[in-house]
């Protein structure tokens, strides 16, 4: 038996986050990947809500969960309606899935000024839904929605809406920060004494994340004696979010020893993969599974890390799926651009000359506005160019844009001539294109195609501009940085100058560049 059960509300919390949809289909497919992860329940959605909901539920009797317990969600019956006749009750029970987790009214504010009715009805009303899909053969959870809210304004009041719950068969209470403004050591205290109060039903915890204390509360709550976490897959959710699975689970199973999910190492990918279900960027900062999780910039971790991982890292960054990254910035030192070096296949030894060398030139351009953080590829070339691995594949001898916009309907026109020379062969091309960069990168490719045919299958995904802030009334500088692709591999590149054309041309060309040096 474990101590901690996770319950994932992906799913239906998740989906009332702003920005955060998903189809039926996204549904089963995360369903079944936390399930194979190793969650012990999942809240696919509301039945009552909309037609989604209820096909989801239709389709997951389908699913072949081998761990997971399906539960669908809904609320105790109305105020003064029999909970045998109550519609939304009646599809919690068609949904068909093994729990149920409905929702009540824990702060007599609710009960008189939202339900509009009395706390006895309202006692009458959790217990009697309970009862009723106990009776039914549900594993019914009870969410006691603002829980710690009302029993700071009534502590006799919510905590008798919780006995209401007990009464009627819940299998776990759940203790929710609604709005999520209770402190971590409030909850702690208060999720003691609801234990003291009903030691005999176990106890479990929802948070959200209004004050960014959803993890901690949550924390705070299994201190007190809570064997049911809840929250959501990247902290998606209602305003700012649940509690962040992707920081609990690790927090409870790698700092506090308690076993809550098998597989932590895919942890990472789980967190990617419902980002791109969802088509929503990774949150780069997140704690544990966010790229820059175990990125070292200062020069002072760099040069520790590589004598002993754990100097500069909480965790081995494997054991949620994550890495360790070196970055190379102004904030330098040389063991950032001896790694580097090393990674490239080029390693040097510690004081050479060209390690100085190439750390001058990172912390010059880096005053001059270029940023290599995200632009790898521009790094490398800096670092080949140090170290004589260079073999210059063609000159860009000139190019010239051009953008006419018509008054007449006519769409605009976005040209590009390139002139490039490759072993003192001149090729002029033009082409036309979406906008200037787009022109300027469809010319050059097709000037140098004739001499590297392997370029066409180079591709631009990625571009991004920033205005870097004139100081004592130099002009403003933009920086430009451009993601290439080719197969599976992707690398940035970074132009900068005065003029955005410049400074995209510069960042275009480190990008075909690279690619053909690492052809030859
Ligand atoms: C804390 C939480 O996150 S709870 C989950 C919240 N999630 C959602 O609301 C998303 C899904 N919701 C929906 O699709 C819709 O709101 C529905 C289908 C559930 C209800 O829609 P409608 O019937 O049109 O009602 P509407 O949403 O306007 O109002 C909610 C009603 O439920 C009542 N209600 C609220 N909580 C409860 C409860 N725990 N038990 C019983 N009734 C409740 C309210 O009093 C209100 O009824 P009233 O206006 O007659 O007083
Ligand atoms: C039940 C729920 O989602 C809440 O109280 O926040």
């Amino acid at each position: 038996m474990k101590s901690v059960y996770i319950y994932d509300t992906t799913l239906r919390d998740g989906t009332q986050g702003e920005g955060f949809q998903l189809s039926g289909l996204d549904k089963l497919r995360i369903a079944e990947r936390l399930d194979a992860f190793g969650v012990d329940y999942i809240e696919g959605g509301w039945p009552g809500s909309n037609p989604k909901d209820v096909e989801f539920f239709r389709e997951a009797k389908k699913l072949k969960l081998k761990h997971a317990k399906l539960a669908a969600f809904g609320s105790t019956r109305r105020a003064n309606v029999k909970v045998e006749e109550d519609p939304q009750v009646r599809l919690l029970l068609e949904a068909e899935t093994p729990v149920v987790t409905i929702f009540g009214k824990s702060w007599e504010l609710h009960v008189t000024d939202i339900l509009r009715t009395t706390v006895e009805e309202n006692q009458a009303m959790i217990r009697e839904t309970v009862a009723h899909l106990v009776k039914n053969g549900r594993e019914v959870v009870y969410d006691a929605e603002h829980f710690f809210d009302g029993y700071k304004d009534g502590a006799g009041h919510a905590l008798a809406t919780l006995k209401a719950a007990a009464e009627g068969g819940a299998s776990c209470l759940v203790l929710c920060d609604t709005n999520g403004g209770t402190l971590p050591a409030e909850v702690e205290e208060i999720c003691a004494a609801v234990r003291r109060h009903l030691p005999d039903t176990p106890m479990g915890i929802h948070t959200h994340n209004d004050c960014e204390l959803a993890v901690a509360n949550a924390i705070s709550a299994v201190r007190a004696g809570a064997t049911q976490v809840q929250g959501t897959i990247n902290g998606y959710g209602e305003r700012t979010g649940n509690c962040n699975l992707t920081s609990v689970m690790p927090i409870l199973q790698l700092k506090m020893g308690i076993e809550v999910v098998p597989r932590m190492e895919e942890l990472r990918a789980l967190s990617h993969f419902v980002d791109d279900i969802s088509n929503n960027p990774h949150f780069a900062r997140a704690a544990f599974i966010g790229r820059t999780a175990f990125a070292h910039k200062g020069g002072m971790h760099v040069n520790a890390v590589q004598k002993l991982a754990r100097s500069y890292e909480h965790i081995v960054p494997a054991s949620v799926g994550n890495e360790q990254t070196i970055l190379v910035s102004e904030l330098s030192g040389q063991s950032n651009i001896l790694l580097k070096a090393e990674q490239m296949g080029m390693p040097l030894a510690k004081g050479a000359p060209e390690a100085a060398a190439i750390l001058t030139k990172v912390k010059e351009l880096e005053n001059e506005g270029y940023s290599f953080e995200a632009a790898g590829g521009s790094l490398e070339l800096l670092i080949r160019r140090e170290l004589g691995n260079y073999t210059k594949p063609f000159e860009s001898t000139e190019y010239h844009t051009s953008f006419r916009q018509y008054r007449d309907g006519h769409k605009p026109v976005c040209e590009a001539t390139v002139k490039v020379s490759v072993n003192n062969e001149i090729e002029l091309t033009v082409a036309e294109g979406n906008g200037v960069v787009n022109a300027l990168d469809i010319a050059l490719r097709k000037a140098l195609l004739p001499f590297y045919p392997e370029i066409a299958e180079v591709a631009l995904v990625d571009y991004k501009v920033r205005i870097l802030d004139g100081h004592d009334a130099t002009a403003a500088k933009t920086r430009v940085l451009i993601v290439s692709a080719h197969g599976g591999e992707t690398w940035g590149t970074v132009g900068v100058s005065d003029n955005i054309i410049e400074a995209s041309w510069l960042a275009l060309v480190d990008g075909i560049d690279l690619f053909l040096q690492r052809k030859s």
